[in-house]
């Protein structure tokens, strides 16, 4: 046992920092390759190793005297970050912009939004996710199946037959369209610039390297842009509110559920700081994951034309032609088993992010308060002995393996397990179940498709494909792929 009384040493085995540039150069090859890099320190280091051996790298907490990040991955290590709720903090959404923070009214809406159920912890952690539960049980969700059909049925009708198409786009779209309906009751082509129309703004300056390196609220600048609309989003969410508020707050949206939402004891609703920062987190938590998870499957489906072809069967002997009813999901098994494989191949969320709030162990290395430790969740799902041959696209191996929630986890696990996981696998359906019938969708040769994000994985470039007419020719458009996810999937 480790003594865990004086200030701990940093002995977690990494890449030392080089002269000068010292553990930049480490944290913007994380940044631009995370899966890259790490491939590269777990082969060489284990399974806990440090991004840079000095630490302070602060890529995730905006604490001050943060000694170092961590990454890390494997059952033992999923189960351990995930279940001591109380030793593993979470950090805001809006992360390390918080170290910048100044006391101006302007940085105000900053301190709400990204904050949500990411922004608390151990009692209170529990507390606010038991009082946001009822918007989330299944058969709630199950009442948002018919908006997630139309907002579907909208985007096909608008597509151009044997056209072109931008997957990631089409999907973030149609993703911002089914959040932003039923998470505040808006479409997003009501006349006025939407909730989440705005969120989705302030999440693409977000985006932006230079918010971080220019953190400053100067016109000109995307940090004062990135404020702008941070108090242009604040002011409609509070004006939903109160419209919803004064109506009754009954619509079946999941804002008006956590309006009406009551504590169990003190009977305290939510104030309107927890109203506006629970919806930005579910927002901003919700759509790009579902959208990424979605693009990665209709490109894995179009290098896989048997499977494809046996899905497209499927789909269309079960729902003949029509979307998904609920009764009808649970009969589409492949269905299920290809978004499984599929998660788990090219993990929507890669790493779940935690900040030590004392000094503990892991592993037999000691982590010092205040250390970042990222899971690798992807690692976790790409481990042979857990399923072998792992970089094959193997739907069919979900029929004889039953995985512990340690070793598959797209959604987490532990008190944190994502709260939109039943939402988020509902979508996946729905929208798969209805492109894939009414089209063929052909990947459009000679791209290049290499890995991006830390918070969530996509193709850094987009992808293209062309929509066809269903004329079952599963075949076109495979091959010629390009890029590293080739180091990620075995592709022909
Ligand atoms: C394919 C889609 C999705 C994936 C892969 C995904 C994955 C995750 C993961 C890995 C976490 C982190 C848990 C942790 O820190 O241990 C999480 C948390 C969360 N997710 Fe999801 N998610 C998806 C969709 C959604 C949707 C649709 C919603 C809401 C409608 C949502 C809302 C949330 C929230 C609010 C949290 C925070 C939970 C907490 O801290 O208690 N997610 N999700």
């Amino acid at each position: 046992m480790i003594a865990l009384t004086q200030k701990p040493e940093w002995t977690i085995p990494g890449p030392s920092t080089l002269p000068l540039i010292g553990r930049s150069l480490n944290v913007i090859r994380f940044g631009k390759d995370c899966i890259g890099l790490s491939n590269e320190l777990f082969n060489t280091y284990g399974k806990v190793v440090s991004l840079a051996a000095s630490g302070g790298t602060n890529l995730y907490s905006a604490d001050n005297n943060c000694p170092g990040t961590i990454l890390a991955y494997g059952p033992e290590i999923v189960r351990q970050v995930t279940t001591q709720h109380n030793i593993y903090h979470k950090r805001p959404l809006s992360g390390t912009l918080y170290r910048h923070k100044d006391d101006s009214p302007r940085t105000e809406p900053l301190k709400n939004y990204g904050v949500g159920l990411f922004g608390v912890n151990g009692e209170e952690h529990l507390q606010q996710r038991k009082l946001m539960m009822p918007a989330f049980h299944k058969t709630q969700v199950e009442s948002y199946r018919d908006e997630m059909v139309a907002m579907t049925q909208l985007e096909i009708d608008q597509l151009a037959i044997n056209q072109p198409c931008e997957i990631s786009q089409l999907m973030q779209r149609l993703t911002l369209r089914i959040a932003t309906k039923t998470l505040f009751g808006e479409d997003i082509n009501s006349v006025d610039s939407t909730a989440g129309e705005l969120l989705q703004q302030v999440l693409n300056c977000q985006r932006s390297s230079s918010i971080m390196l220019f953190p400053f609220d100067i016109p000109g600048l995307i940090f004062h842009r990135y404020l702008n609309l941070l108090a242009q989003y604040e002011a409609k969410i509070k004006k939903i509110i109160d419209d919803k508020r004064a109506k009754g707050a009954n619509d079946n949206d999941v804002l008006s559920m956590l309006i009406q939402a009551r504590e169990e004891e003190s009977g305290h609703p939510l104030s309107e700081a927890e109203l506006i920062a629970h919806t930005g987190v579910i927002f901003l938590a919700g759509h790009e994951t579902t959208a990424n998870a979605l693009t990665w499957t209709m490109f894995l489906l179009s290098q896989h034309p048997q499977i494809l072809g046996d899905l497209v069967n499927e789909l269309e002997s079960v729902l003949q032609g029509e979307p998904p009813t609920l009764e009808q999901l649970p009969q589409l098994p492949l269905l299920d088993r290809v978004i499984k494989e599929s998660m788990r191949i090219l993990t929507s969320v890669p790493w779940n992010g935690r900040v030590t709030s004392e000094t503990t162990e892991l592993d037999g290395y000691v982590l010092p308060k205040g250390t970042e430790v990222l899971v690798s969740i992807y690692h976790t799902h790409h481990m042979s002995e857990i399923y072998p041959d792992p970089e094959a696209f193997k739907p069919e191996r979900w029929e004889t393996i039953t995985p512990s929630i340690y070793e598959y986890n797209p959604f987490s696990a532990g008190p944190r397990l994502c709260i939109g996981a039943t939402f988020a696998m509902m979508e996946l359906k729905i929208v798969l179940g209805m492109l894939l019938q009414r089209f063929r969708w052909q990947y459009i040769g000679g791209q290049q498709i290499d890995r991006a994000g830390v918070i969530s994985l996509k193709p850094k470039y987009g992808l293209s494909m062309r929509v066809c007419p269903q004329d079952h020719e599963f075949n076109q458009g495979v091959g010629e792929v390009q890029g590293n996810i080739r180091e990620t999937v075995k592709l022909s």
